[in-house]
């Protein structure tokens, strides 16, 4: 039974020679490592030899263990980083494919970021014909948790590339290994930086676009070299470059200029509308849930249809009118663009099971915050009265000194 459940592997003894045959060819296999010139860093090294008289042989090997043990390409979007060396890209992880419909915004958004980016793979003639380097920037910026991380992850699976995390603010990678790492991107993909204010640090000024500014202390010095990386780089052609930030106001307009950032796209608070709709997807109608046609039309609750405690979704079957008057509710208590759809989707998390329970407590924590927001907004308004106030008697006291010496 176990045995059932679990898949087989066979790992070789460590630099022994194994014998196997596949599809009638002998295999010679030897399982070793190879040194490097970092003493941390051991690359694992697998040696085959393969004896057959037909050179296409390999390509079968690898598409037999690609099918066997490889994963489902078409699902999953990979995430590649550079090695703890900034020698080569690595995928680092990898992510199942997000439904367009999973993330929502205005279709003004996600619509229009994905067109452009279509016709951008569609197009390289047009850029080769007419000289124009073919590449595309898109600065993705606004409140933290809004879904610019996540429509990235969603054109990657619906363009099928692979996604490069140029990490700018790492240890160790300098001007030349980033070089190098841009070098190494291949034709299509989808290049990120993210947080892109924190990593040029308030600066087409260090970009070495914008004039030079004296690095502050030695920390910025180490630096320097990085910060003068352009993301409008000579190579990188056919790649699509994303960068977000939260804090658009730090950037230098050098830098986000057409050319190195050709789409600025505004991320804000959810609206009312994405409020419903993220209510929708925690609480599906049962028809929706189930995806059947027949279920829709009757708007019936399916009779195979049981409720789990531990669902993800409602633990009662809800028809298409509930659901909507559901979402609707919840929609009306959410005030419009002050919360992050990240903060609503933790909120409805903790209520996953029954969808009045998520709105019933989302009056109670609507309420609390807007009570919070107010607390703080009086206090800053005290602090900026008392700020004023003395102020004043320092510039009245001032005066009063200098008539006295008159
Ligand atoms: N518009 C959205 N639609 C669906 N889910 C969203 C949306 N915005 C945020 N989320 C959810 O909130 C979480 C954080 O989203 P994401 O990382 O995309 O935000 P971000 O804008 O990139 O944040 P940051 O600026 O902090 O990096 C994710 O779990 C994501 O599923």
């Amino acid at each position: 039974m176990f045995l059932k459940k679990r898949k087989l592997t066979y790992l070789p003894v460590y630099k022994a020679e194994h014998w196997f045959r596949h599809r009638g060819v002998w295999i010679s296999v030897i399982w070793g490592k190879e040194e490097n010139d970092h003493r941390y860093e051991v690359k694992e090294q697998l040696t085959l030899k393969i004896f057959t008289t037909n050179p296409g042989f390999v390509r079968i090997l690898l598409q037999d263990a690609k099918r066997v043990y490889g994963p489902d390409d078409d699902d999953m979007v990979y995430i590649c980083s550079p090695n703890s060396y900034n020698e080569y890209w690595q995928v680092s992880s990898s992510r199942r494919k997000r439904p367009l419909e999973s993330i929502i915004l205005e279709p003004e958004i996600k619509d229009v970021v994905l067109d452009d980016a279509k016709d951008f793979l569609e197009n390289e003639k047009w850029y080769l014909d007419r000289g124009i380097p073919y590449r595309r920037g898109y600065l993705l910026y606004g409140v933290p948790g809004s879904g610019k991380t996540s429509l990235i992850h969603l054109l990657a699976g619906e363009l099928n590339l692979h996604i490069y995390v140029i990490p700018l603010a790492k240890k160790g990678l300098d001007d030349s290994s980033l070089s190098n790492l841009m070098a190494e991107l291949p034709k299509r993909c989808i290049a990120l930086m993210k947080d892109i204010d924190a990593a040029f640090k308030g600066s087409g000024k260090c970009l070495g676009i914008a004039g030079s500014e004296e690095p502050e202390d030695d920390e910025n010095d180490k630096n320097k070299d990085k910060d003068k990386v352009d993301p409008e780089p000579s190579s990188g052609e056919g790649c699509i470059l994303f960068a977000t930030t939260n804090r658009l106001a730090a950037l230098d307009d050098a830098l986000c200029r057409p050319g190195r950032m050709d789409v600025h796209v505004e991320f804000q608070n959810a609206s009312k509308w994405q409020a419903k709709k993220l209510f929708g997807c925690f609480f599906p109608s049962t028809s929706k849930f189930l995806g059947d046609e027949d279920d829709k039309v009757a708007g019936a609750v399916p009779k195979h249809w049981q409720p789990k405690a531990t669902s993800r979704f409602a633990t009662v079957p809800l028809t298409d009118e509930e659901a909507e008057q559901y979402a609707e509710q919840f929609s009306e208590v959410i005030p419009e663009r002050m919360f992050s759809i990240a903060t609503l989707q933790g909120l409805l998390l903790s209520h996953k099971n029954k969808p009045w329970d998520a709105i019933e407590a989302s009056k109670v924590w609507v309420k609390q915050q807007l009570e919070k927001h107010e607390a703080s907004a009086k206090e800053e308004g005290q602090k900026g009265q008392k700020q004023k106030e003395e102020e004043q008697k320092k510039t009245e006291g001032k005066c009063k000194r200098d008539c006295h010496q008159r």
